[in-house]
């Protein structure tokens, strides 16, 4: 940080209400003289929430001022808002003195010019005498130390820019590529930045899909937790049947939730009563490993986990529990069994020691409310169906406070699945130490 603080200076902290939301506008000088603009939500430190999304973007007047459809700089400044605004925490870092990617406006009209002619971005700018990207980071880096924004997640389509604020102490640890439109007026520009500057192919990723699940694909050590439950709180009626309760959209948003992580943990009261596959089907994406916690090994050896070897299973019971002989795909883990199970930490250590950081637990009500219990979940994903059962199978349950005041309240938002609502609520600052956790 202190490599950095003389490169920059803050000079106002104020605050931008704009179409995407509110944001913290922050000015800063650089050492040049040039002024540059930070807007963010929420707290940008690195140590308090993992990676925040930044875009590090540069100055276009054409195109953010303009809305100029020759180059993606304005729908990539608003995806980012966007972005950043449905998450609420990033920021955009708006680097001026970078303008036609550091050759100044009146240079780049000249470029465009000579693309009027025929000429690519690249071969305009060095007919010009400029290099073909004249731009350098070294004030985005230190307006980011100064924010404690030392690790992040970047938005951008440029490698480049990765490396450059890598080699500034920015640690890099995820790049996304946000989708913009698609635009007759500058397919040829972003061909050639593909082609010619090895910036990454267009992104096929929703800004939606960004909003909701971005800041769960940074971090690799994860732990997110997902539920359908009716709206009285029940996941299946008294006979079981929970299967249909939650909508397709709902199911959709579960297979994702799958493609991002590295573990899937199901307890064995999930399997007993419905036999999941727990593969990656409704989206693109590759299978997690399969987890089932069965102290007692009590599924049955035709389980289609233990069977169908679509996915790598471990299959983790308690210390003395008999084991049938397995199939390949199928790997029996040990671990202590205490009277209500094995610990969830254990679990979770488990599966960081193999490298499983990135989890999901995916059900039933007994094992998710567990773990939310031990103070285990970074997240929670609460889908509520408009239906009303009665009485049934219980979802999320805790042993809970007397008070209200002791409720658990964690900063949350939500968002339609079709005709179903999903609750994200972010335990991020609930999480308990292991050393916490009890078996009472
Ligand atoms: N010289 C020149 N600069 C351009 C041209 N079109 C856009 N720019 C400038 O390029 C800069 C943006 O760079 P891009 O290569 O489009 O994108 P990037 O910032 O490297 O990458 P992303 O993070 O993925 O957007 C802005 O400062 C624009 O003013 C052009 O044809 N010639
Ligand atoms: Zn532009």
């Amino acid at each position: 940080m202190t490599a950095h603080s003389s490169v920059v200076t803050r000079v106002a902290t104020t605050s931008l209400p704009c179409r995407h939301g509110v944001f913290d506008m922050l000015g800063f000088v650089d050492d040049a003289g040039i002024e540059h603009v930070v807007l963010s939500q929420g707290d940008l430190s690195s140590d308090v929430a993992g990676p925040p999304m930044v875009r590090v973007h540069s100055e276009c007047l054409t195109g953010d001022g303009f809305g100029s459809w020759r180059c993606d700089c304005g729908d990539q400044l608003d995806a980012a808002l966007a972005t950043i605004a449905a998450v609420g925490r990033g920021a955009v870092v708006y680097l001026r003195g970078h303008e036609g990617r550091g050759i100044g406006l009146a240079e780049k009209l000249r470029a465009y010019e000579l693309q009027d002619t025929g000429m690519d971005t690249v071969d305009a700018n060095l007919a010009l005498g400029h290099e073909e990207d004249a731009r350098t980071y070294h004030a985005a880096a230190a307006i980011l130390a100064s924010l404690g924004a030392t690790r992040i997640s970047l938005l951008s389509g440029n490698p480049a820019k990765q490396l450059a604020l890598e080699a500034l102490g920015i640690e890099v640890v995820g790049r996304h590529n946000l989708a913009v439109p698609a635009r007759a007026e500058n397919e040829r520009y972003l061909a050639t930045k593909r082609a010619r500057m090895r910036h990454d192919p267009a992104a096929d990723t929703d800004p939606e899909l960004i909003g909701r699940y971005g800041d769960i694909t940074g971090p690799e050590r994860v732990v997110i937790a997902q539920m359908g439950q009716s709206a009285d709180g029940f996941i299946a009626a008294r006979g079981g049947d929970g299967a249909e309760l939650t909508s397709v959209e709902d199911r959709e948003h579960l297979h994702r939730l799958r493609a991002l992580v590295d573990a899937v943990v199901v307890g064995a009261g999930t399997v007993v009563a419905d036999d999941p596959q727990l593969t990656v089907r409704s989206v693109p994406g590759i299978n997690p490993v399969r987890v089932v916690v069965d102290p007692s090994a009590r599924i049955s050896p035709a389980a289609r986990v233990l069977t169908d070897g679509a996915a790598p299973t471990l299959w983790l019971v308690g210390g003395d529990a008999v084991t049938p002989e397995v199939a390949p795909h199928v790997t029996v883990t040990r671990l202590p069994s205490a009277q209500d199970g094995i610990l969830c930490t254990a679990i979770l250590d488990m599966l960081a020691d193999r490298g499983l950081g990135r989890v999901l637990i995916e059900g039933g009500g007994r094992t998710v409310s567990r773990f939310l219990a031990a103070g285990a979940i970074d997240h929670l994903f609460l889908t509520i169906a408009p239906v009303l059962i009665g009485d049934g199978v219980p979802g999320v349950r805790f042993p809970g406070a007397e008070r209200l005041d002791g409720a658990l309240r964690p900063p949350s938002r939500s968002f339609p699945l079709g005709p179903d609502t999903c609750l994200h609520f972010d335990l991020r600052s609930d999480r308990r130490p292991a050393a916490e956790e009890s078996t009472a």
